[in-house]
């Protein structure tokens, strides 16, 4: 059974995984750069214990991290709870597909990962969202190549920034609105949480199928990802565990 950390601008994710892309055990911290490598260590205990699983059925360990501050602690503390050295993604790994970026060591390694189990699990030119933190789109043409991405805030973060900078606008908690055009402010508001999120992913679509000449597999994942997707007008597969199961392909050609 793999060990993983997905550790994100929002959640650190530990969790248990006995087959591609599924978790029988999960774990989310808010992530604080301050945490120290005795609290990874007692969230692993508390990971392991919880479905009854023992460190010895722990097989190997995988770290994804795009916060470079608490990489170290949680390798730290895998090293310390399992005897493991944990593979930690980077972009000079065996991927299964080539980066062409003009700085793929700046290339955000959450996003190496989704590439990664997408492209066992999708033919053709891949655009793949992911809707946390940030919002992301990665773009692979046919032959396996990352030719590049596209960054933007994400659903949470732009929402918190419109509320933070306008006096009349409330803090809301997103619901689904009655409607597209709304009729009070925080109607309005749950509209353009949902509309603007998904009419810029199937504009973003279009655009890199024209970029591209060639038709788009879309697909997208991430914490925010349910809520959005259904909104949205082109065809888009939504893959929650990607991320997941690209970790598991990482750890498969690089262990
Ligand atoms: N299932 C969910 N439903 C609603 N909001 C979510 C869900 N999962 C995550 N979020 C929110 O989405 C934002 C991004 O979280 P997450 O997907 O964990 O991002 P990251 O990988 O960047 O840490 C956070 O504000 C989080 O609270
Ligand atoms: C774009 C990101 C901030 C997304 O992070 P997340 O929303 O998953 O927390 C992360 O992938 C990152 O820091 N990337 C480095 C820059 C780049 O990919 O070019
Ligand atoms: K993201």
């Amino acid at each position: 059974m793999l060990l993983t950390v997905d550790i994100g601008n929002t959640n650190v994710v530990m969790g248990l995984m006995p087959t591609r892309g599924e978790l029988a055990s999960q774990l989310r911290f808010p992530t604080d750069k301050r945490r120290t490598v005795r609290e990874f260590m007692d969230g692993f205990e508390a990971l392991v214990a919880m479905h009854g699983f023992d460190f010895s059925d722990v097989t190997g360990a995988v770290v994804s991290s795009v916060v470079p501050e608490l990489t170290e602690s949680v390798v730290a503390s895998v090293r310390a709870k399992t005897n493991l050295e944990p593979l930690v993604v980077n972009y000079k790994m065996n991927l299964g597909f080539s980066i062409d970026m003009d700085t793929p060591e700046r290339l955000g390694v959450d996003m190496i990962a989704d590439a990664a189990g997408a492209v066992n699990d999708y033919d053709g030119a891949l655009a793949i969202f992911d809707m946390g933190t940030a919002t992301t789109c990665s773009v692979l043409t046919s032959d396996r190549t990352y030719i590049g991405s596209i960054i933007y805030p994400g659903v949470v973060i732009s929402q918190d920034a419109l509320t933070a900078q306008c006096s009349q606008l409330p803090f809301i908690k997103f619901e689904k609105p009655k409607g597209l055009i709304g009729k009070n402010t925080v109607e309005c508001m749950y509209s353009g949480v949902l509309y603007s999120n998904a009419a810029t992913i199937d504009g973003l679509i279009d655009r890199i199928a024209d970029e591209l000449g060639e038709p788009v597999t879309a697909i997208a994942t991430g914490g925010v990802s349910r809520m959005i997707v259904p909104a949205c007008r082109r065809k888009i597969v939504h893959d929650p565990n990607l991320l997941l199961k690209g970790l598991w392909d990482l750890y498969k050609l690089n262990a």
